[in-house]
């Protein structure tokens, strides 16, 4: 595991796109997971405002690591918001990304999502394998829409699970551990004050860290680097940061 500690967001934002521009340069498909949430909104404005003649495009995928069961024009869509912060601004063929349907009936979704990775993505031990998978972290640990409270999807023997926001009841579709830990590389983006404690426990192995989704995350590969900015990392150890 590899911690990247950044003074603020903007320059998480910057060093990931720079990290993603070296890792996607390989003149083949490349297969990314998005996540949805703040930082990636940052990151995907850096990336198109800045970096966006640095992407060969035509080779990179768009997945989504996990999604609202809403329409994609609303304001919960995490599609709808990288349609508005990327792909608008980037010259990304129409078949390179491939939404989960938050309109569809969340069962039958995350059956046809589940299947569609088995269809288009390279296999690894076989399963389905991303190139790289972005995450987030939420406030109370959870990562993708795997939340504490549903933990138990995190080994679904599934590639998506449908998933309940623990305060709002919303639906999601996400996509599981067996999928997440079987990607090349997992990246994390967190910043803000409010992760501190999380990414403290989470990243320290502290008692109960394992009741967080956060902490199951563990690439077979053991590509994992976390982008964190001084907020998040606050109460790490200067060794560790
Ligand atoms: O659909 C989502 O909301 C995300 O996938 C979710 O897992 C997000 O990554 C975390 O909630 C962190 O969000 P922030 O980056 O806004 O803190």
């Amino acid at each position: 595991m590899e911690l990247k500690v950044y003074q603020n967001k903007v320059k998480v934002a910057e060093e990931f796109s720079k990290y993603l521009i070296q890792k996607s340069d390989t003149q083949k498909a490349f297969h990314i997971a998005l996540s949805g949430g703040s930082t990636p909104k940052i990151v995907f404005d850096v990336l198109a405002e800045q970096f966006s003649t640095d992407v060969d495009w035509k080779n990179i995928h768009l997945y989504w690591g996990d999604e609202r069961c809403v329409a994609p024009t609303d304001d919960e869509s995490n599609y709808k918001m990288t349609v508005e912060h990327l792909i608008s601004k980037v010259d990304i063929p129409e078949e390179n990304f491939h939404r989960i349907k938050g309109e569809n009936d969340p069962k039958e979704e995350a059956k046809r999502y589940g299947e569609l990775l088995d269809k288009e993505l390279p296999k690894a031990l076989g399963l389905p394998q991303f190139d790289l998978v972005i995450l987030g972290m939420g406030d109370d640990g959870h990562t993708a829409s795997i939340f504490p409270h549903e933990i138990n999807l995190w080994v679904s023997p599934d590639n998506c699970e449908v998933a309940i926001h623990p305060e709002s009841g919303q639906r999601r579709v996400s996509l599981t551990g067996r999928i997440i830990n079987n990607a090349k590389t997992v990246a994390f983006l967190v910043t803000g004050e409010s992760k501190a404690e999380k990414v403290k426990i989470i990243i320290d192995r502290e008692e109960g860290y394992l009741e967080y989704p956060a902490s199951h995350v563990a690439p077979k590969t053991k590509d994992l680097v976390w982008f964190l900015d001084a907020a998040a990392a606050k109460l790490l150890t200067s060794s560790q940061s």
